[in-house]
């Protein structure tokens, strides 16, 4: 397969997926080329594939230059850099990498849970600075049976449940309908999931529908005691409210792995110690980025081969 051209779109910084792809494909890393216009109309009749990741896809702009692209396999769970309506228009094969990443992003929504409540990460740097020896740390506050509300309870929300359960937390949800046979208590809306919950997580798909999900309104609800974990995407939050309500104190906490202009975080989120900060690194862990790079490299296979895809989205 070695003729068949693989677009990366997304940096190449996963060295076990490069090398994977570059012994069944040639691959062209659009991030290390100078000028990428160039670079795509060079190569746009050899690509008949990309790479992409939760930060880099292919938007319409991209698929339009390629006339030969037959499969966007992207190594991510999200796909809202992906234009998967006119994937379907082209009809372009869409695959993603669900499942082998649920436990760690649901791992990390709890560390973040913990994390702001007991202060984790402003203990760590009260110790590191010396500041210990001249007192003792101010007392933080309880996760145990804390309320968990959810927004999407899809793979990761559900693995973020059962995680929250074993600390006796209540749980509830919202999501566009109720889901049968689920336990949980449903709410119809954001609002007033937020107003019944302490801690409020985002682990629902990026779409229109939920972009700025979480707004004045839903941070208001929830509250100067309750925390927002965001697990999800950047713009399900709206950054500068959610900014105000921290800065002014109507919102109690946040853990976020994700931001809307990423790698550019808000200034002065740096100042607030009822804050954790991670640089999008849900899926992080060596083991599920080598699972999610085999599904890539699968689909890939699966697809020039002429096999069932292993993870089809389109
Ligand atoms: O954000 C990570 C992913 O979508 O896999």
């Amino acid at each position: 397969m070695e003729s068949i051209g693989v677009l990366m779109t997304c940096p190449p910084n996963f060295p076990y997926l490069v090398e994977e792809l570059e012994k069944r494909f040639t691959l062209y890393k659009l991030q290390n080329a100078p000028d990428k216009t160039h670079f795509i109309n060079s190569h746009k009749n050899s690509i008949r594939a990309v790479v992409g990741n939760a930060g880099f896809g292919a938007d319409a702009e991209l698929i339009d230059q390629l006339p030969k692209l037959e499969i966007v396999s992207s190594f991510s769970v999200g796909l809202d850099k992906v234009d998967l309506p006119k994937c379907k228009e082209k009809r372009i094969r869409v695959t993603n990498t669900p499942d082998v990443l649920t436990n760690d992003v649901a791992d990390l929504a709890i560390g973040l849970m913990l994390a702001v409540l007991r202060r984790l990460c402003e203990s760590d740097r009260y110790v590191r600075s010396g500041k210990w020896k001249k007192g003792d740390y101010k007392l933080t506050t309880k996760f145990t049976g804390k309320s968990v509300g959810i927004i999407g309870l899809g793979r990761i929300g559900m693995a973020i449940a059962t995680r929250a359960e074993a600390f006796s937390c209540p749980i509830s949800y919202y999501a566009r309908t109720e889901k049968p046979d689920v336990k949980y208590r449903y709410y119809p809306s954001v609002i007033e999931l937020a107003a019944n919950c302490q801690i409020l997580v985002v682990a629902c798909a990026l779409t229109e529908e939920t972009h700025h999900i979480v707004n004045r309104e839903v941070m208001n609800a929830l509250g100067p005691k309750g925390v927002l974990i965001n697990i999800g995407r950047g713009p399900h939050v709206d950054e500068p409210e959610l900014v105000s309500a921290l800065l002014e104190g109507r919102l109690g906490g946040a853990g976020l792995d994700v931001f809307e202009d990423e790698p550019n975080v808000p200034e002065p989120l740096f100042g607030l110690e009822n804050v954790v900060l991670l640089p999008h690194v849900g899926s992080g862990t060596v083991e599920t980025r080598k699972a999610m790079a085999d599904l890539v490299v699968g689909n890939l296979e699966a697809h020039f081969f002429k096999k069932p895809l292993l993870t089809p989205v389109v």
